[in-house]
């Protein structure tokens, strides 16, 4: 069977191959030279994905965990061609937009009682009943809301024929390491969700939690060039001003994705390095995936200031 390389060293080769897209090094140590003083604060820990973020369960349960596998199943592609129509929805007073508006569709169908979150009951969905529980509080529909069915039918129907219905179980079976994943951003951000939501205890003690990468989506490329980490060609950020849309496996993609998993690493690398040199080793506290969570709830904060960076366009199931 062909041994893929992992995430970083597939990151590392494009990086060190890349035409459009270049990692600026001195870029990323004054980034992580800014992040120098946030990096010991409660929320930027495991802590953080509850306490900075209501619509995530606050619960350690199975419940939980089964939460994290649905939302992770469809966590992917919210970008809408127009900034200002968009699927936005509407939950206890708040309009969420983007991945959150997958979050407050999910909890939106739960307080209705209907059991999204049981592998029983998503494995047989029917296309309708997949466009109920996402309906969209905008004339805009999610995007890829047929592709998201099938998959939900997929994952729902491999859950119960290997695992009893339960992630937990899965998750049980990889004897607390992180599953064997290759470069696909869903599967990693799968294992550091549950590594969160099962707040890094018990059957969520995942000791080589340290060895993800970033999960390269459209926003942390995004950050990445807004933070003077990462720089696109002229070339490339014309195509990208101009709205291009890409395919999944394009060069600019790959350069784009490879090179924000390669900068990030070297965030990460640059504050560990900081830290050392004070005598503290914080690597319980510093990893690929805090140092993402922050970036991409930073990206998100900051949408307004960020405006003039573009992000790139796959419309796929990937991320
Ligand atoms: N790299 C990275 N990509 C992430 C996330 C999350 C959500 N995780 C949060 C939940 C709890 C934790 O505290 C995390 O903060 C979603 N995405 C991706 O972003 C895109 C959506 O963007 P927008 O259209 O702006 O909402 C889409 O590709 C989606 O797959 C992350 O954490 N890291």
């Amino acid at each position: 069977m062909e041994v893929f390389p992992s995430p970083l060293e597939s990151a590392k080769f494009i990086a060190d191959n890349s035409k459009d897209v270049s990692v600026d090094e001195e870029g990323a140590r004054r980034v992580a030279e800014s992040l120098f003083d946030k990096v010991s604060a409660a929320d930027f820990g495991l802590a953080g994905w509850k306490s900075l973020h209501e619509l995530n369960p606050q619960a350690a349960s199975e419940e939980a965990v089964d939460w994290v596998f649905l939302v992770d199943t469809l966590n992917f592609s919210f970008w809408s061609e127009q900034e200002e129509q968009k699927y936005l929805v509407k939950y206890k007073g708040k309009t969420h937009s983007g991945y959150w508006s997958l979050c407050a569709a999910v909890n939106r169908a739960l307080d209705d009682g209907i059991p999204i979150t049981r592998a029983l009951y998503y494995a047989t969905m029917t296309l309708d009943q997949v466009k109920h529980v996402f309906r969209s509080d905008t004339e805009v529909p999610m995007p890829l809301i047929e592709e998201r069915h099938r998959l939900l039918n997929e994952s729902g129907t491999v859950l119960l024929e290997r695992f009893g219905g339960s992630f937990l179980t899965c998750v049980k079976m990889s004897k607390k390491s992180k599953k064997k994943v290759s470069f696909y951003k869903r599967a990693q951000i799968l294992v550091a969700d549950t590594w969160s939501v099962l707040e890094g205890k018990g059957d969520g003690s995942f000791d080589d939690i340290s060895s993800l990468t970033i999960f390269a989506d459209y926003r942390i490329p995004q950050v990445l060039v807004h933070l003077k980490a990462m720089k696109y060609s002229e070339e490339l950020m014309k195509k990208l001003r101009e709205g291009t849309v890409f395919h999944s496996g394009d060069k600019e993609e790959v350069e784009i994705r490879g090179c924000s998993i390669w900068c990030c690493a070297l965030i990460c690398k640059h504050l560990l390095e900081l830290y050392d040199k004070k005598g503290q080793d914080m690597r319980e506290k510093i990893n690929a995936v805090l140092l993402d969570y922050y970036l991409w709830d930073y990206a998100r904060d900051h949408r307004e200031e960020m405006k003039d960076i573009p992000f790139h366009r796959v419309r796929c199931i990937y991320y």
